[in-house]
């Protein structure tokens, strides 16, 4: 592939139609949906025909705010303000993760719905795109607590949700246990057990194997292909990962499986840093038992914004959005930046990438492994028929390949980045079906 890239078109002047603004979300230019609206604003000189149905992407189908209030442990009741956003259901049923955060906002969840509108299609999953969300910090919860903020929200979204209606799956500071909650309250108040109504359940439930790693083995699989396509040999590859959770901790085990070295790592606990590589082998239990990466020994702890400019061949994102402003994507010495973080890097900073050659794997492909396995749940959930975990993988990968293939191709023919690629490849699929459905009634 030829970087760096051309400049992008600025296409606010190509928008087709001239709608009302939405009155309830900010746009602002770093917000995540500011970051969304830019990203779709990017692809729009490239739909062609299809372009006449852009403004659809650009306003949510559904938004649900919920009040979710729950006693506490000490008597109290406290309120928490819930999301579940349906961003498009052109192509199927919604589906999308559920984030816990305290800084979890409307315009956030749209953003994040958004993506997984592009990111379903991008796959070619038969999907829309959904995200949901609680504004709580978690980790000031009990379980208990944690238990009836869940239920609790669950019905309260239950309106919407459903096996054929919108699949919530795990996001961040989500898990198993948090899915298998609300699988049995959309049970019990329907009255019958629907394991498929959310993905990335316990195995005993209805889970499938595999889904727990599947993001990070997507972000690896992507990376493992663009690697290759740019003459990068993984094989003593350094690697720095931002965000040492579900994604980022399954990510760097693989690397480090196939010969890289994870030379830095950073949470919220700290940055640390190690250029003959860090011992995953014994980081990895320790993360679980102290819950960060602050106090590992054996590596030289540095300041956070240093995590930035450190030496590095591949940078993996996977914590939060707009990490990558156009500050650190000048001081990125990384050759390739694969996304397992939603929306991490601001539009003005993607410029910046693509000016200075470096190859951005976007979200919408990179990050893909995990809805994928977790359509691989879906559909073994209504057959009532299991795969094995290497079987599961396999099909991973496969889906995987192909998809950024495909993607690949077409940032070749326009001579784009990657990120507009995958948001034309998707785009086209879902306004074609957009186009096909008609707007009634
Ligand atoms: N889980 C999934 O299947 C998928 C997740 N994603 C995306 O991947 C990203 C990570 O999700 P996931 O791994 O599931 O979440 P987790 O909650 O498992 O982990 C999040 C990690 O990011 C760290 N983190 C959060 N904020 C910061 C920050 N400001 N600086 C440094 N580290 C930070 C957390 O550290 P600490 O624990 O110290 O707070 C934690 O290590 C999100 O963007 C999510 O949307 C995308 C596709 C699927
Ligand atoms: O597994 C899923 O359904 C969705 C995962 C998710 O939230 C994401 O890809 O961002």
């Amino acid at each position: 592939m030829n970087t760096p890239h051309p400049p992008l078109p600025s296409s606010t002047a190509t928008r087709t139609t001239a709608s009302t603004p939405l009155s309830y979300v900010s746009s602002e230019p770093h917000s995540p949906w500011g970051t969304y609206l830019a990203q779709i604003d990017r692809v729009e000189p490239y739909l062609g025909r299809l372009a006449r149905w852009a403004e659809s992407l650009r306003r949510p189908k559904r938004s649900l705010i919920v009040d979710v209030p729950i006693e506490m442990d000490d008597g109290t009741v406290r309120h928490f303000e819930g999301y579940r956003v349906q961003h498009s259901l052109s192509r199927g049923p919604g589906k999308g993760g559920v984030r816990y955060h305290p800084d979890v906002t409307l315009g956030e969840v749209m953003a994040l719905a958004g993506w997984m509108t592009i990111k379903n299609a991008a796959v070619n999953l038969p999907y829309g795109g959904a995200k949901g969300g609680i504004r709580v910090d978690p980790k000031q919860l009990s379980l208990k607590e944690l238990e009836r903020l869940t239920r609790r929200y669950t019905s309260e979204i239950g309106i919407i949700i459903g096996p054929q209606q919108d699949i919530p799956a795990p996001d961040v500071n989500t898990n198993a246990q948090v899915m298998a909650w609300m699988m049995d309250t959309y049970s019990m108040n329907i009255g019958a057990t629907a394991s498929g109504v959310v993905t990335g359940k316990p195995i005993d439930l209805g889970g499938s194997l595999g889904r727990v790693k599947a993001t990070g083995r997507g972000v690896f699989v992507t990376g493992r292909e663009a690697a290759r396509r740019a003459g990068l040999n993984l094989d003593g590859a350094r690697v720095a990962v931002q965000g040492f959770g579900n994604v980022g901790s399954a990510a760097a085990e693989l690397f480090a499986g196939a010969g890289a070295k994870i030379v830095a790592v950073q949470d919220h606990t700290g940055t640390i840093a190690n250029p003959g590589g860090l011992d995953m082998a014994e980081l990895m239990p320790q993360v679980r038992r102290e819950g960060g990466v602050g106090g590992f020994a054996g590596c030289e702890r540095i300041a956070d914004e240093d995590f930035w400019g450190i030496d590095c061949d591949i940078l993996i994102p996977a914590a939060l959005e707009g990490q990558i402003d156009v500050l650190r994507a000048n001081r990125l010495r990384a050759r390739l930046v694969l996304e397992g973080a939603n929306g991490p890097t601001l539009p003005d900073a993607d410029d910046v990438l693509a000016e200075r050659g470096i190859l951005v794997v976007p979200d919408v492909i990179c990050n893909a492994g995990g809805v994928t396995v977790s359509y691989f749940e879906w559909v073994q959930d209504f057959s009532s028929f299991f795969w094995t975990e290497d079987e599961i993988n396999v099909r991973l990968d496969k889906i995987m390949v192909e998809a950024l293939r495909r993607i690949w191709d077409m940032a070749d023919q326009h001579r784009i980045p990657l990120r507009t690629a995958a948001f034309a490849v998707a785009c086209e699929r879902i306004l074609m079906a957009r186009e096909m459905r008609g707007l009634y009634p």
